[in-house]
């Protein structure tokens, strides 16, 4: 790839943003900036959502829990770290320091993130290139993470961060290029001028949206009080409680955000409520009504629920192209292993044409970027109407623009009162006025 060729003559400063939006290549780019870079000899060190996937992948392969009937915890966070680096400051900065002896697989995905970002950072590279390294940080990890990269810059380590959103970018940075596809154009310095040029880029690739899909739901039937309702709720994993007894009602478009530090439960306590959390049945729950615990099954509460989360990403494995994607969120699967009717076919074509991937419909969920595959969770999450929406980081990956598509569709949703929100974000830009509710899970 001749572009890597070009950054590497002008490569010359310590630090690089390499800003690029979503399906702008930033893969194929690092792959072939690596190739190029090895070739010099150089050690090169890479963080990315596809990396971070491939890890968690190969944890899978490698659990014994099946054959041995015991829980296997797979590779220990530490042992993914030097040993002499064991007691580094930064790994208290980042909160990591009582995660040490967790297996990867039960990482919360901002801890398994930043445990990568750690494995690098100690790696001993030359240059360390990272994909969005500040996605689904919070803000202290945030802070601690760029003050780490500008300290490492100090040490001779050039560092090459690749942002899709402009609001990353840390002032340290020196040098600042735009990606998208062929295009890839160094700006010079990081200036107010430069940015701007970006700014520009990304406001020229705002789509104009496809009409809202034909929704005929109304919340006017739902029978119950409540759409959820926690009291005194635990989790405790290995000893450990998650939370201290956490209780929440969630009225009918009573819009709810989540917030708190990685780690500090966000994803369990709307596990407890979708059904993924095996402690729900331990718990007092209920949801849409059913108690849970009661006879109810999972679909039950599933088939009232678009969700759209880490664990969903990343065990959304089956080889099948974006419609069936979209399609599998009517039926609450991975995949569709039913007939479906044309109508349902085009309702989910006019999704995938609301989150702008209308062209991208027969190509295969797996061959998308990582951000472009979370639209696509976006969309089959939407396409059944649920009465409740679980968005746990639903713009995790997703550029400027797509970013602001999605914040819209919260806005319409709202309007139009059909669904309750029930989100987690880690961006302030994302905690809209529409929820009325916040909860702030704080850690101990
Ligand atoms: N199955 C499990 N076994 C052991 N520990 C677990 C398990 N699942 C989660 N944990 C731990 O529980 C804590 C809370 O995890 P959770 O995913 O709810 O955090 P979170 O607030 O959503 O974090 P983030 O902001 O990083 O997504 C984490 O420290 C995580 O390591």
């Amino acid at each position: 790839m001749k572009i890597a060729h070009k950054i590497t003559d002008q490569l010359s400063t310590k630090s690089l943003a390499i800003l690029s939006p979503n399906g702008g290549g930033k893969q194929m780019f690092a792959k072939a900036l690596i190739e190029h870079l090895q070739a010099q000899n150089k050690q090169v060190g890479l963080v990315s959502f596809e990396s971070q996937q491939q890890t968690y992948e190969h944890e899978l392969k490698i659990d014994l829990s099946d054959i041995t009937n015991e829980v296997d915890p797979g590779t220990l966070a530490k042992d993914f770290l030097p040993a002499d680096k064991l007691d580094h400051p930064l790994i208290k900065a980042l909160h990591l320091e009582h995660r040490l002896n967790t297996g990867y697989r039960s990482l919360s995905s901002g801890e398994g993130r930043k445990l990568l970002l750690l494995k690098e950072l100690f790696s001993g590279s030359q240059v360390l290139i990272c994909d969005n390294p500040f996605d689904s940080l919070d803000t202290n990890s945030c802070d601690a993470l760029s003050s780490a990269l500008e300290q490492v810059i100090h040490t001779g380590v050039q560092v090459i961060l690749m942002l899709s959103n402009l609001i990353d970018l840390p002032n340290w940075v020196e040098q600042l290029a735009w990606l998208n596809q062929q295009e890839f154009e160094v700006l010079g310095a990081n200036n107010s001028n430069n940015q701007h040029t970006i700014k520009n880029h990304f406001a020229d690739l705002v789509k104009q949206d496809g009409q809202w899909p034909q929704n005929h739901k109304r919340l006017a039937d739902y029978p119950h009080t409540n759409i959820a309702e926690l009291i005194d709720c635990q989790v405790i994993y290995d000893g450990q409680t998650i939370f201290p007894a956490q209780s929440l009602t969630i009225k009918p478009l009573q819009h709810t955000l989540i917030t708190g530090a990685n780690g500090s439960g966000k994803s369990t306590l709307l596990q407890l409520i979708t059904g993924d959390c095996p402690q729900c049945f331990s718990n007092n729950v209920t949801v849409f009504g059913f108690r849970r615990g009661k006879g109810e099954t999972i679909w039950d509460i599933k088939k009232h629920i678009g969700l759209v989360s880490a664990d969903l990403h990343r065990n959304y494995r089956v080889n099948c192209n974006v419609l069936t994607v979209v399609l599998s969120g009517l039926f609450d699967s991975i995949g569709v292993y039913k007939q479906v009717e044309a109508s349902q076919i085009q309702i989910a074509k006019q999704w995938l044409n609301k989150v702008g991937l209308a062209d991208k419909s027969q190509i295969l969920f797996n061959q998308l970027s990582f951000g472009e595959q979370r639209l696509v969770l976006i969309a089959r999450a939407l396409v059944k109407t649920p009465l409740m929406l679980v968005l746990d980081e639903p713009t995790l990956g997703l550029d400027e623009s797509n970013r602001q598509r999605i914040l819209q569709f919260l806005q319409s949703i709202e309007q139009q009162q059909y669904s309750t929100i029930l989100m987690v974000s880690h961006r302030q830009d994302e905690h809209l006025a529409l929820f009325k509710q916040r909860i702030h899970l704080a850690t101990d």
